[in-house]
């Protein structure tokens, strides 16, 4: 059998030594197919994971350079919740990265690049899910967002839990179809089951427990959100995950680590142990060798926990969860409790109030809201390891919508001190710019 040329060997310089992008080499020159209007103007502050802040919002306008009509691009769209989001991290200054990184949330701790969601990678690209506020002509709204003001977008996808999330995979239920003289065992994935599956049943709203087949007959109740009758069918079966053993043992083992608020859409859909795995970032030196020890499955499902009724055993086992090191959950970093003086409590209010004669909120809808994205990236501890050991004292400033925040940080606890309109207008991303070489 021919094995695959190793890409890297095929000529790719011009004759000048510039490297010629070519798809089969995987040289790709990018187009952005738009810019993202984020609530954070820069990196300071913007949370690390899409997780962190539920009211951080942006707007994507599909640029007409890439469709004639970007309207029709989005077509259908609207019909999921989520996207996933590839983008550039732009601002990263330069493109060199190390094999090793520090994450914040490890404080100080190196691990591989590829084991975190770093920005400094061989090739600077993001990858964020985010909620689906609306899709407006060849615009997309989004919320619950990572990125800062002019990212540069390259693509949309829809998220789709079907595929994205090993939960959702369904394996051949041979044994189980035996036993009980069913339909023959079929390799199925979750895209061709659509959702006659038991761990669906589990999930969904029906009220009978029916024993799991696998019969061509249409799913009686479906979490499948694209497959037509999404909106009220997706809001219900939400609730139900929320009642669900299932979904509150999820919730049981959670990180504690969104400031207090309640569960954000995202969370109430597709379970905050599979956010985790998601969004978190980083690792620990130690973390090999307690790697083996110490994997959890994302479900929550210890060897030896109950697993759900009316699911064969094969359905339910850890074949079925995707497994993180214990660190995703036991990250050396904790969560702070965050306090506003009175003087930013009035600095709020006052930015707030539409009789100042002053801008209001573009991204918020409401100083609550403003307040409770400021508690959300103040929590998570947006500094860097650096920061927080070299720099303790210092103050931290960060632009969210139109707040320019200032505060401070003492043990277990962040301060928000002043809040202040911020004096900048959030600049667009030069279109000179907006190219951008993937590959070497
Ligand atoms: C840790 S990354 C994770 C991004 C994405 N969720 C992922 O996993 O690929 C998020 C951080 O990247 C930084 N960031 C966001 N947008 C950026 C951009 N356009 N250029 C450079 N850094 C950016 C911010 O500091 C933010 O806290």
């Amino acid at each position: 059998m021919r094995g695959l040329e190793e890409p890297g060997r095929r000529p790719t310089a011009t004759p000048c030594g510039c490297v010629k992008p070519a798809l089969e080499t995987g040289n790709l020159l990018t187009e952005p197919i738009g810019y993202l209007e984020s609530c954070f103007s820069a990196k300071n502050g913007t949370p690390r994971q899409p997780s962190i802040c539920r009211h951080s919002r942006a707007c994507l306008r599909i640029k007409k350079s890439i469709f004639n009509n970007p309207e029709h691009s989005l077509m259908g769209l609207e019909e999921f919740s989520h996207v996933w989001i590839l983008f550039v991290f732009h601002k990263n200054g330069h493109l060199s990265c190390k094999a090793k990184v520090q994450p914040p949330r490890l404080n100080g701790a190196k691990t591989g690049v590829f084991s975190t969601r770093s920005p400094h990678r061989p090739n600077a690209i993001g990858l964020t899910l985010a909620k689906l506020e609306k899709v407006e002509g060849g615009t997309i709204y989004l919320s619950g967002i990572d990125m800062i003001h002019g990212t540069p977008v390259l693509d949309i996808k829809p998220y789709i839990a079907d595929y994205d999330s090993p939960q959702n995979l369904i394996e051949p239920l041979g044994e189980y179809n035996l036993q009980n003289n069913q339909n023959k065992p079929k390799m199925v994935s979750q895209s061709d089951a659509k959702t006659d599956s038991c761990a669906q049943q589990q999930l969904s709203e029906c009220e009978e427990s029916q024993p799991c087949s696998r019969t061509e007959e249409k799913p009686k109740c479906s979490e499948h959100r694209a497959s037509g009758e999404n909106d009220m069918q997706h809001k219900d079966t939400a609730k139900i995950q929320q009642r669900s053993p299932r979904h509150r043992e999820r919730a049981d083992v959670g990180l504690e680590s969104r400031s207090g608020q309640g569960l954000s859409v995202a969370e109430e859909q597709i379970g905050p142990c599979r956010l985790e795995e998601s969004f978190s970032e980083e690792s620990a030196d130690e973390w090999p060798r307690r790697r083996k020890e110490a994997a959890v499955p994302q479900g929550g499902r210890m060897e030896g926990q109950p697993v759900p009724p009316h699911c064969p055993p094969g359905m339910a086992g850890a074949a079925h969860s995707s497994v993180v090191p214990a660190w995703v959950r036991e990250a050396p970093v904790a969560t702070l409790e965050v306090r506003f003086t009175p003087h930013a409590e009035m600095d709020l209010e006052h930015l707030s109030s539409e009789d100042v004669g002053q801008a209001s909120f573009k991204y918020f809808q409401s100083a609550e809201e403003a307040r409770h994205a400021i508690e959300a990236v103040l929590s998570a501890d947006p500094r860097s390891a650096y920061r927080r050991k070299l720099c303790q004292d210092r103050l931290f400033y960060f632009t969210v919508d139109i707040a320019h925040v200032t505060c401070w940080f003492g043990d277990g606890f962040a301060e928000v001190l002043r809040i202040k309109p911020a004096s900048e207008p959030i600049q667009m991303t030069d279109s000179v710019e907006s190219l951008v070489s993937l590959g070497s």
